[in-house]
């Protein structure tokens, strides 16, 4: 790889050649980012795994709604209200669900979590040769690689027959935590001089718990913590197919590829501050308004501040404002309402009052905001990423986990549509490009370029 900061510059490239006039999309009907002019998505597959329900269009207009999402038919709401019945854990009985699309019985259940159990471990010396030996200042860049290298550790890593599926997908969400906690301490001790610390995954410990096993120093946390965490999962295990990550992993996947390079490659894309990495992004964000509102207890100053984040004007540039907008909730996303009563919870129960109110008036400012300064008559709410990160702060989990801890929730709908796309897809994802390449350029030999070039400098 170039150091050279001006190789661009030397080597004469120009990010104008890329430019492509907004204009040509409309002349072409060419839907820009698969969307229709109003903002919702290009139908593109059908799918049986769950539904996202964010607007209605009545007589041709798209008018916007509540927000609700549903696992296999199962509301996301209820599935949460009914989390931890019976001792039982909530992921684990989502994972189950979007995998084989019902509810377990007993016997069923039982034998889904022995299998998660006995593919906790991570292959013999796959914690030196792959997480030690090349750690990442990025878990995510680190779950991702490791995910693709477990292809070499699999014996029939490239049969995509559904029996076969299905056993890589319960050994990569049992293999999650593992690799996420592993990957973390990798970063922590070689990155930050921490001490290394490599707990063991408990056999008998359900995900939520094991994540909080390894990823502390001491190993210890209460049963509240497990389960609110367990709720957290829940909440991001699948949302739909044409989220970016959801998509990625089914374009790879209709190309016939392994399982370990379509997740990874989901992985990768949930990495984006614009998905799933936005729940980081947050959290630097309410930092970065912490830090210069002289007076939080002022709207006027807050509203201010994020009209300035608008306008590319403070923040980081983006023109974000992290946590909010979503492709197809408008009024609510239905997981923001069950992490902000978590995050309420938890900010009165640690002392965090205070901050829970500044993430309240920033989710009510920031529509009014959007539509201020951007002037953008869009409807929009805060997403699932807006407390995830805040909820994960009370819990004491390190900010470079916040999206680790999405993508092993969502690794169950990410192999969920890969099995989808594998039994009722059936052809290559291969969408078209309309070109706007002028061609019938004549070739230029380098010695009439180079007569080209000292024309155009004198
Ligand atoms: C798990 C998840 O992935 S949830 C989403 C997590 N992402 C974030 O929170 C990042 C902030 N939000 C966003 O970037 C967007 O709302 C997205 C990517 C989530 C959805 O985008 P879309 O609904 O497709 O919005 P769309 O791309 O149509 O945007 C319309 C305009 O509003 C802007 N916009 C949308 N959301 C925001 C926002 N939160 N802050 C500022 N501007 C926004 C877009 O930049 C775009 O501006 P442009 O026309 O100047 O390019
Ligand atoms: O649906 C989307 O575009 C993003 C999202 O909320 C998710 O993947 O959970």
């Amino acid at each position: 790889m170039t150091d050279n900061k001006n190789i661009g510059e030397i080597i004469g490239f120009s990010p104008e050649v890329y430019k492509i006039s907004p204009d040509l999309y409309k002349n072409y009907d060419v839907k820009r980012g698969l969307r229709n002019l109003d903002g919702s998505g290009v139908l593109a597959g059908l799918t049986g795994i769950s539904e996202v329900h964010g607007y209605v269009v009545y007589e041709g207009e798209k008018t916007a709604d509540y927000g609700s999402l549903s696992y296999r038919g199962y509301d996301i709401a209820d599935l949460a209200e009914h989390c931890g019945w019976d001792g039982r854990f909530a992921f684990e009985e989502a994972c189950y669900l979007l995998l084989c699309g019902f509810l377990p019985n007993d016997t069923q259940f039982s034998a889904f979590l022995e299998a998660l159990r006995q593919n906790r471990a991570l292959p013999e010396s796959f914690t030196e040769d792959m997480i030690l030996k090349a750690p990442s200042k990025d878990i995510m860049n680190k779950l991702s690689r490791s995910v693709l290298t477990l292809y070499s550790y699999d014996r029939n890593a490239d049969s995509t027959t559904p029996k076969n599926v299905i056993r890589q997908s319960i050994s990569l969400i049992a293999k999650m935590p593992t690799l996420a906690a592993y990957g973390y301490w990798a970063k922590a001790h070689y990155f930050d001089r921490k001490s290394l610390i490599l707990h063991q995954p408990q056999k008998e410990y359900s995900i939520a718990e094991n994540i909080l096993h390894m990823i502390r120093e001491n190993s210890k946390f209460t049963p509240e913590e497990a389960r609110i965490l367990d709720l957290a999962l829940l909440l991001h295990a699948e949302h739909g197919g044409g989220n970016n990550s959801a998509f990625t992993c089914r374009v790879l996947t209709s190309s016939g590829t392994d399982t370990y390079s379509a997740i990874s490659g989901a992985i990768n894309a949930l990495k984006g501050p614009k998905h799933g990495g936005a729940n980081l992004q947050v959290v630097k964000m309410m930092n970065d308004i912490e830090k210069h509102v002289e007076n939080l207890h002022d709207e006027g100053e807050i509203y201010s501040y994020l009209g300035k984040i608008i306008k590319r004007k403070a923040g980081d540039r983006s023109g974000l404002v992290y946590g909010m907008g979503h492709a197809v909730y408008t009024k609510s996303d239905p997981r923001t309402e069950i992490l902000r009563a978590q995050a309420e919870y938890l900010a009165n129960k640690n002392g965090f009052g205070e901050k829970f109110e500044l993430y309240e008036t920033v989710e009510r400012l920031a529509p009014k905001a959007f539509a201020e300064f951007k002037g953008d008559k869009k409807v929009i709410s805060a997403n699932v990423d807006f407390y995830s990160g805040f909820v994960y702060s009370m819990l004491d989990i390190p900010n470079e986990l916040y999206t680790p801890l999405f993508a092993i929730a969502r690794m169950a709908g990410w192999c969920s549509h890969r099995l989808e796309e594998l039994i009722s897809g059936g052809r290559i994802l291969r969408p078209a490009y309309k070109s706007v390449c002028k061609n019938g350029k004549e070739f230029v030999s380098m010695s009439e370029r180079k007569k080209l070039y000292c024309e155009k400098e004198e």
